[in-house]
């Protein structure tokens, strides 16, 4: 859609769209209510600047839409669609690898209790399952912050991916 577009959307469809790209909801009504947007570059830095804010309450509001890292997301959404592409990379992977992801993704969830995210698109399962050892060992604050700063490379991709300057 162009920018254009998003600009003159009623509010509630251009929250369902927003709502996409990160389902957190207090961003969700700031970015559309930041509109109209002069330019692409306007809207992803108020996206941007918007999503420093983010801590532990954002993640666990958005990870609802986020699948584990190799699990396919069932449906026909505008999410499931936007994560099975994001995580095509799993789809030819080692199997190896794919079980090391799994044991990961449980571990993980062991120690921080929530669902490990990452930006997966433009990553191999190799370089994934390295992110999810190498942030295993952060404390509780340091994941927080780099899980959140991934929610928003995510919400940052969609958006870009939806939106036509
Ligand atoms: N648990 C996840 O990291 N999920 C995801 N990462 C992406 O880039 N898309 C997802 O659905």
């Amino acid at each position: 859609m162009y920018l254009s577009d998003f600009n003159s959307l009623d509010e509630a469809t251009a929250r369902d769209i927003a709502r996409v790209w990160a389902a957190v909801p207090a961003w969700v009504d700031a970015v559309v209510a930041g509109r109209p947007y002069a330019s692409i570059d306007m809207l992803t830095a108020r996206a941007t600047e918007l999503a420093k804010g983010w801590g532990p309450d954002e993640l666990g509001q958005a990870l609802s839409q986020h699948p584990r890292i190799g699990e396919k997301a069932e449906g026909a959404g505008a999410e499931a669609t936007a994560s099975r592409r994001e995580q095509s990379t799993m789809t030819d992977a080692d199997p190896a690898v794919v079980a090391a992801i799994t044991a990961g993704n449980a571990a993980y969830e062991r120690r921080f209790d929530r669902v490990f995210l990452i930006r997966a698109a433009g990553r191999t399962p190799d370089q994934i399952l390295g992110e999810l050892q190498r942030r295993l060992a952060n404390d509780d604050e340091a994941e927080v912050a780099e899980a959140c700063a991934q929610l928003a490379e995510i919400a940052l991709l969609r958006l870009r991916g939806a939106i036509d300057g």
